[in-house]
């Protein structure tokens, strides 16, 4: 049955994407089977992973507003073991879409329930908000890993999204965890790094990931070539950092 994490953090360019794609290829890769749910209006975990936008013809606005049938949407990545279900600009105004009559938090799960015995492993690339889009992805989630920036104001918003949470644990999913908080990022070159790091290690305690993502520029120029870093450099630092952090959440799951 395929475990369900949702990659959130309502704060913008914090690396929710680019943990999506990688983490998503890189578990492919350790020999499991990986469904990446494209949840951003911005479409970049699709075109990351190589998706054309022509080959889409049905993305998450179509499960989530139309309820349709997931299966119509999942398309194969360029990395094998990798599936995606895309999402196109039409997304951005789901929000409004989804009426309070329709059951609008369950949407997700409820398209989930096809094909979860599918995958090992099912991730979802969140938006940069807090509004349906992201309940629906906690409701159908087993957890949530939380990216978060090793720069300014890195705490700043968290206990909103704590509080999100709890919401959806109270009423729809009460058993919903937290998997991780990843770094990501990281100067260790800079004080400013360094505190940030520590700051997060506090608050969070354990469920910090050894794993900390530095700033690679690797990591930044492979989605351009629609590829995992793992596909487009696997030598790269960026590539060996996302490894160990596919290594590290396979070995919190006991394999
Ligand atoms: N470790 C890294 N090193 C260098 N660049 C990075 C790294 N991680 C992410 N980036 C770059 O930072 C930008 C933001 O990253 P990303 O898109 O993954 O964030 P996001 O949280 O998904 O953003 P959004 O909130 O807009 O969806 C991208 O241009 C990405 O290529």
């Amino acid at each position: 049955m395929g475990y369900v994490i949702s990659l959130a953090n309502q704060k913008g360019g914090v690396g929710k994407t680019t943990t999506s794609v990688n983490l998503g290829a890189d578990l492919a890769s350790q020999g499991k089977k990986v469904l990446l749910i494209d949840a951003d209006a911005q479409g970049n975990a699709t075109s990351g992973v190589g998706v054309q936008k022509s080959s889409i013809k049905k993305d998450i606005y179509d499960i989530l507003v139309n309820e349709d049938d997931i299966t119509d949407a999942i398309l194969p990545s360029r990395h094998k073991d990798l599936d995606v279900v895309p999402a196109t600009i039409q997304l951005s105004g789901a929000d409004i879409e989804l009426t309070p009559q329709m059951a609008r938090e369950t949407r997700l799960l409820n398209a989930l329930k096809q094909v979860k015995d599918q995958y090992d492993y099912i991730l979802v690339d969140c938006p940069p908000s807090l509004g349906l889009i992201t309940i629906n992805a906690f409701t159908a989630s087993d957890s949530i890993l939380i990216p978060v920036q090793s720069e300014y104001y890195a705490l700043e918003g968290l206990s909103q999204l704590l509080n999100t949470v709890k919401l959806v644990q109270k009423h729809f999913n009460p058993d919903l965890k937290i998997e991780g908080v990843l770094l990501t990022m990281y100067d260790a070159r800079t004080k400013l790094g360094q505190q940030v790091n520590s700051e997060v290690r506090n608050y969070f305690g354990e469920t910090v990931y050894q794993t900390v993502i530095t700033r690679n520029v690797r990591l930044s120029e492979a989605p351009s070539y629609g590829l995992p870093i793992i596909d487009y450099d696997p030598k790269s630092k960026g590539s060996e950092l996302y490894m160990q952090l596919a290594k590290e959440v396979l070995a919190a799951h006991g394999e």
